[in-house]
């Protein structure tokens, strides 16, 4: 299955407050999200755990696939559509290896990461961070339009950018060949995370 996302939802279980992540998903889901990603970078794998399930029963019937951040066991275990994995988590080959059911998104922020990629194991690249980001200060340096471009150009499966996204900075990412973009803090910690997927998706529509 090819995976082309316009919009996907990452999650900051912070940003989006005492509304709750789930409730957060649902909204941003009603607005035009079309890929979830629930990264919990702290605390007990049961509590991840409890969180992927939460978001997984928002997401039954609606056909938005849900990824699980590093965690490949809770991935399994809550039966989620795919993990994500960074340069430093698990191998996307062993990954694909003892998950093969699973969908496997890869970080990249080079263009010799994405050039090594194999499709067989990897199903799409996160590309960035397009622009310096609170949300991950450890982030590699920013990469601009005209980095994606490059890195997109050099990779051989569907490539999405993330970091630093907003409406004002949009419309530069058009043409750099990929299919969609992730935001967190621009839905996560919007006031109307409903209205705020709306926009970017209408922004991303209007091509
Ligand atoms: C879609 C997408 N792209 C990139 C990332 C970043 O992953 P990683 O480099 O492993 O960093 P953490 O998110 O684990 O801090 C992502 N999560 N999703
Ligand atoms: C999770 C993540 N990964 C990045 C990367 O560059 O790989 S940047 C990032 C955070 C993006 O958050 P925001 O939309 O609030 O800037
Ligand atoms: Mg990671």
């Amino acid at each position: 299955m090819s995976f082309t996302p316009s919009l996907y939802l990452v999650t900051d279980t912070a940003l989006c407050g005492d509304r709750g992540v789930a409730e957060v998903v649902r909204a941003a889901v009603a607005g035009g999200v079309d890929a979830v990603q629930v990264r919990a970078k702290h605390g007990p794998d049961r509590d991840r755990l409890a969180l992927v399930v939460a978001v997984r029963d928002v997401l039954a019937g609606t056909g938005v696939p849900l990824f699980v951040n590093d965690a490949v066991d809770v991935a399994l275990v809550a039966g989620a559509d795919g993990v994500h994995l960074g340069q430093s988590d698990l191998p996307a080959e062993q990954v694909r290896r003892i998950a093969p059911g699973l969908l496997v998104g890869l970080s990249v922020s080079t263009v010799e990461q994405a050039q090594r990629v194999d499709p067989a194991v990897v199903d799409y690249l996160g590309v960035g961070p397009v622009r310096d980001t609170a949300t991950k200060p450890d982030a590699a340096a920013a990469l601009g339009a005209e980095g994606v471009r490059a890195v997109v150009a050099a990779s051989p499966v569907p490539c999405v950018a993330i970091g630093g996204i907003h409406p004002d900075n949009l419309d530069p990412l058009r043409g750099t060949g990929i299919t969609g973009f992730c935001v967190v803090s621009e839905i996560c910690a919007a006031d109307d995370p409903r209205r705020a997927a709306r926009a970017l998706r209408n922004q991303w529509d209007r091509a």
